[in-house]
């Protein structure tokens, strides 16, 4: 048997479909108005470079919560000669409890300044684009992430915890509050004369808020390791480590004491956050590590293509886990990953993206490098941010 054919006996296939069926954008960045009609297969964007495909990827990134896969500022996807009204991603997804109408764009009415993006779900306003993890789950690889194991690690949390949203969506409100209660303390603790109530309630919020981050990060190592280890494809092995004084407190004792070492840190280092203007303790400062197993070997000191391949590993681990738990496969965003693998790790890819039943959004320059999909996918060629389906060509 070949590798390819072992690895695609791993996954659990999804029991219910998550899939974007339509997706229309409007005034977002290269696109004046396209539209989408799709079924829940992998769907391949091909066309040359500069023609649209990452944009279009990054449009079905804004149906998660966040700021998208360029994390770009929200007036920089406002196409160029666009009219006024700002940018706008509508989407119909087909999900397990049935159709759901996601729409989001910028917030043309928000106050001067302040950027903010306004998500709609089945027609009503949400609350906070918390709530589209309650939804969908959905992770992206981008060549932007080519050095993940090598910059800080903020973008390390960042994909860690989007990945966690898959099987607790709770998470992903949990960071977006405790980010925002971290960013009100070191406020008030700059203006010099805040109110100790008020300092006390928000550190109250962040202690509770940062442990069960620590503890969520802590479940999702645990399960994309074991993944991972089960995994007997061509990709490496990724054998995954928290690094951070709050989830060293969390290993050591149990949840309520971490909170309490988290809330006395934070009331003791009042003085020391306010002229560094964070906080010396909590999940923001908090690592994930990676390393290659086979080799032995941090993910940092591995090469270009390791380490691409142990990303793309750890995707699959996450998607394979996740469908396992849910019964329903995440939504897989790949720009111009096919191009950086061999043969072997593409048919793998390609299989297994198949056998979990995952809507996965393909992109590359090259149309031969996606052959190996042939029928299980839908292809559409985007030229002069124009996308026109295969079968119409
Ligand atoms: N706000 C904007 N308004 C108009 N055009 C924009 C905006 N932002 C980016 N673009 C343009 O959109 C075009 C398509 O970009 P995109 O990144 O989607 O290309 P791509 O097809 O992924 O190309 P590659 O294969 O090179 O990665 C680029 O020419 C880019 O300059």
């Amino acid at each position: 048997m070949n590798a390819a054919l072992a690895f695609q006996q791993q996954p659990a296939r999804a029991s219910a479909r998550l899939a974007v069926e339509r997706l229309i954008v409007t005034d977002f960045r290269c696109y004046a108005s396209a539209r989408l009609e799709i079924d829940g297969r992998p769907v391949v964007l091909t066309g040359a470079n500069g023609a649209g495909k990452t944009n279009l990827l990054e449009a079905v990134s804004f149906l998660a919560p966040g700021r998208g896969l360029r994390r770009a500022k929200l007036s920089e996807i406002d196409r160029l000669s666009g009219d006024a009204g700002g940018w706008a991603v509508a989407a119909r997804l087909e999900t397990a409890l049935g159709p759901l109408d996601i729409g989001t764009g910028r917030d043309m009415a928000a106050a001067t300044g302040v950027e903010r993006r306004v998500v709609r779900i089945d027609g009503e306003t949400a609350k906070s684009q918390s709530v589209l993890a309650d939804h969908l789950s959905m992770a992206w690889l981008t060549p932007q992430m080519d050095r993940l194991f090598l910059d800080g690690a903020s973008g390390r949390r960042r994909f860690f915890d989007r990945l966690a949203y898959g099987a607790d969506p709770a998470h992903a409100g949990r960071v977006s509050a405790y980010e925002q209660a971290l960013r009100e303390r070191a406020r008030l603790l700059k203006q010099g004369r805040a109110d100790a109530r008020w300092l006390t309630a928000l550190e109250e919020q962040m202690a509770a808020g940062g442990i069960a981050i620590a503890a969520a990060r802590q479940a999702l190592v645990a399960r994309l390791n074991q993944a991972c280890e089960m995994s007997t494809g061509p990709f490496p092995r990724a054998a995954l480590a928290l690094e951070g004084t709050v989830d060293q407190w969390l290993a050591e004792m149990p949840a309520l004491d971490a909170e309490d070492r988290l809330r006395a840190a934070l009331a003791d280092n009042r003085r020391l956050d306010a002229e560094t203007g964070g906080a010396a303790e909590g999940p923001h400062r908090s690592d994930i590590v990676a390393r290659h197993v086979e080799k032995d070997m941090p993910a940092a000191l591995c090469s270009t293509g390791e380490q691409k391949a142990l990303l793309i590993a750890i995707t699959l681990a996450h998607a394979r886990a996740q469908t396992a738990e849910t019964g329903i496969a995440p939504i897989l965003l790949l720009d111009e990953v096919a191009a950086h693998l061999d043969e072997a790790r593409r048919a793998a890819l390609y299989d297994e993206i198949c056998a979990l039943g995952s809507q996965a959004w393909l992109t590359g320059t090259d149309r031969a490098l996606f052959e190996p999909f042939a029928g299980r996918a839908q292809y559409a060629i985007v030229a002069d941010a124009t996308i026109t389906p295969e079968a119409s060509v």
